[in-house]
Order: structure tokens, then C-alpha cells, then sequence
């Protein structure tokens, strides 16, 4: 079976991922690629090791009522620039949206493949989560709907490389910027922060008021490592059960009793959970691991469309992570 998809914001780092893995897909075929500055210039020109067909497709001006005949289109566009486009594309296309236009807005679902897959089959439009959402979320979802830590007492300490910020990140993004220098940033006003709440409340049923998140930039090309410090009386054994059932038939969800490293997931769609707790202090701390630009984005949204077209959720994502 052939299904046409297509992606704009191709020339990004969340697109050109989406064509990394859309090009080895059994089941996909890239038919459309679309952009801004790109357009008119072939896909070789910005991927030289593409093959064949493929680096002959020449980027397409952006244009949502234009499309030709597809099934599927990935959206990787700035936030704040596929809310109105996305509106107007036919509603014979499914599409999965990259960015952040649409996580929790009515009539999209919320695209959080491990802990709800069955709420994305079938669907017609689905919001990825942000990628410092789907780590936290992917290691806090046990914990939480087992009730083992109090969901308004969360503090949330992240480190991202700086692929994070796309291609476009220049300036307090350069390698001279960041290059052995380590950046807090965001701090109490961070765009991924209602996400997280919203998530921590469907799966305890309680106020996530009380959250704090603290994202750092390090000095890597792509990793986040999520480690978030909680109230609780669970021993690590327990959290570790409860995250082994939770992920029981979870194809991407590693649960480990170690913690877990950001080169472990990357270039996979692979997320690692780990716990240590200290029922004397009532303490636990949960940590998370993916690839920003695997389960963070491009393959999420694979696995997302996956679920959306009825197909095996891992077509396409059994790559093995890049080591070293
Ligand atoms: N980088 C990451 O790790 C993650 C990113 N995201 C989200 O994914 C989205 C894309 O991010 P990322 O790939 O990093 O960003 P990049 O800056 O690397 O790429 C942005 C892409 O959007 C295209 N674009 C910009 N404006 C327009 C427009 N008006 N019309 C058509 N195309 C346009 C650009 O195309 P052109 O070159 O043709 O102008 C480019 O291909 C963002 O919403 C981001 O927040 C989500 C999770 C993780
Ligand atoms: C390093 C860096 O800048 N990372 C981005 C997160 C990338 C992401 O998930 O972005 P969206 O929510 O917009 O999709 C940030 O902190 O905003």
C-alpha cells in the first residue's frame, strides 16, 4: 500500500528529519515538499546524500489550497505560522501538526502516541506535543495515574541541544554562544508550560498548579533529558513496576533501572524513563530521555500518522538509536 504524503517546512530540522524517515517508510511515499525561502529549489540542494526521485522533488511555495492529491501532510512550520494555513487545507487530508499551534485546541487531538494511542487511530488532525512535554509527560504518566506522586508539587529541570531551536537559531543559538557554556532559559514563562499542566491534570485528575519547569540549552546537537524532582512516598521498585505495566506493550518506551542518557534515543524515536525514590524523604525523582528531533518531533508525528492511517505504529521507526 501507497500513501501520498507531504511536508512543509521541509528545509528545517524537524522536516528534513520527517524526510529521513518518510524516505525509508514501507508504506509512504514523499510526493510534496513545500516552503517559504526554499521554494523552487530540489531537495538535493538541501539534502545532498538524497537518492534518485527524491532529490529531484523541487519545494513548492507554501500554499494550503493547493495541494495536490495526498493523503497526509506533515506540518514543521514556525509556531504561530500553520494555525490559519492549517485551516484551510482540505479536510481530505489528515494532517500532523509539528508545531505548537494546536496542542489542546478543539478539534485536534493531542498526538501523546505512548500514553493514549488508541485516542489518535483514526484521526484526521493531530497536535504533536512539544518536545520537553513528551519526555515529561512519557515518565510522568505512570506515576501519575497510579497516584505515587502529588501532582501540583512537580519541579521539571531540562537540558535540550540546541537543534531544539531549528535551523534559524542563530545569534544567542550560535556555536560560539553555546560551544562549553551551559544556558538556562524560559524560566517561569516557558511556551510548553500549559501543555505539561493540562497533561498532569487528564491523567491524575488534580491541579498541576504548582509546576515549575527549567529548560537549559547544552552544548549538543540533539538530545533532552527531563529530570523532575517530586513529592511522594513510592520506593523506586514500585515506580519502576508501575512504568514497566504502563509501558507494557509500548513499542518506543524503554522503562530502565538506570539513568538514562541522551545518546541512548538518538536518531530513533526510542524514549527512555528511569526512577529513584526515597520514601523517607518523600521523594521521587523520575527522569526522561528522547531525541528532540525522534520522539521530540519528526518521529512522533510518524508514529502519529502511523496510528492515524491504520498501519503497524512502528513503520518506518525501527531504527536503531546512532551510538556513539
Ligand atoms: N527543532 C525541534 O527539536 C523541534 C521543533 N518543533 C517545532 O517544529 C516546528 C519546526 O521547527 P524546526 O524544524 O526546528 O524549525 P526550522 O527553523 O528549522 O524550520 C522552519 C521551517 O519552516 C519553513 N517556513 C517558515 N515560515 C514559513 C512560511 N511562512 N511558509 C512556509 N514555510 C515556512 C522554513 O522553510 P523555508 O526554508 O522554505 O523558508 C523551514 O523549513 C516549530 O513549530 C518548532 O517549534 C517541535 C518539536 C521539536
Ligand atoms: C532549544 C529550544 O529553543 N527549544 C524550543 C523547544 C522546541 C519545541 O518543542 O518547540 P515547539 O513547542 O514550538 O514545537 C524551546 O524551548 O522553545
Amino acid at each position: 500500500m501507497s500513501i501520498r504524503v507531504g511536508i512543509v517546512g521541509i528545509s528545517g530540522f524537524g522536516g528534513g528529519e520527517a524526510l529521513r524517515l518518510i524516505a525509508g517508510h514501507p508504506h509512504f511515499e514523499l510526493v510534496y515538499a513545500a516552503g517559504e525561502g526554499s521554494a523552487g529549489s530540489r531537495l538535493i540542494d538541501h539534502f545532498p546524500g538524497l537518492p534518485g526521485k527524491l532529490a529531484e522533488l523541487v519545494i513548492e511555495r507554501w500554499d494550503p489550497v493547493a495541494l495536490p492529491e495526498i493523503d497526509v501532510l506533515f506540518a514543521s512550520l514556525p509556531t504561530g505560522a500553520s494555525a490559519d494555513a492549517l485551516a484551510r487545507v482540505s479536510r481530505d487530508v489528515k494532517i500532523v501538526d509539528i508545531g505548537g499551534d494546536h496542542r489542546y485546541v478543539d478539534g485536534w487531538t493531542y498526538g501523546l502516541a505512548d500514553v493514549w494511542p488508541d485516542e489518535i487511530k483514526g484521526q484526521t488532525r493531530v497536535a504533536n506535543p512539544g518536545c520537553f512535554p513528551v519526555a515529561t509527560q512519557i515518565a510522568l504518566a505512570p506515576l501519575l495515574v497510579n497516584g505515587l506522586i502529588e501532582p501540583g508539587n512537580i519541579v521539571v529541570d531540562a537540558k535540550t541541544g540546541i537543534s531544539g531551536a531549528g535551523r534559524g537559531g542563530g545569534g544567542g543559538f550560535s556555536f560560539a554562544a553555546n560551544n562549553e557554556n551551559l544556558v538556562p532559559y524560559g524560566l517561569l514563562r516557558h511556551v510548553h508550560m500549559p501543555e505539561m499542566t493540562t497533561t498532569i491534570e487528564r491523567l491524575s485528575g488534580a491541579s498541576a498548579a504548582g509546576l515549575v519547569f527549567a529548560p537549559h540549552l547544552v552544548p549538543m546537537t540533539r538530545g533532552i533529558l527531563v529530570t523532575m524532582y517530586c513529592r511522594g512516598s513510592a520506593t523506586t521498585d514500585q515506580c519502576l513496576d508501575a512504568a514497566r505495566r504502563f509501558y507494557n506493550n509500548s513499542a518506543f518506551v524503554r522503562v530502565i533501572d538506570k539513568p538514562p542518557q541522551t545518546k541512548w534515543a538518538s536518531g530513533s524515536n526510542l524514549a527512555f524513563v528511569s526512577y529513584a525514590a526515597d520514601p523517607e524523604r518523600n521523594l521521587v525523582i523520575a527522569l526522561g530521555v528522547v531525541d528532540n528531533l525522534g520522539k521530540g518531533a519528526a518521529g512522533q508525528a510518524v508514529q502519529n500518522a502511523n496510528l492515524m492511517c491504520g498501519l503497524a505504529e512502528t513503520a518506518g521507526l525501527e531504527g536503531l538509536p546512532i551510538w556513539p
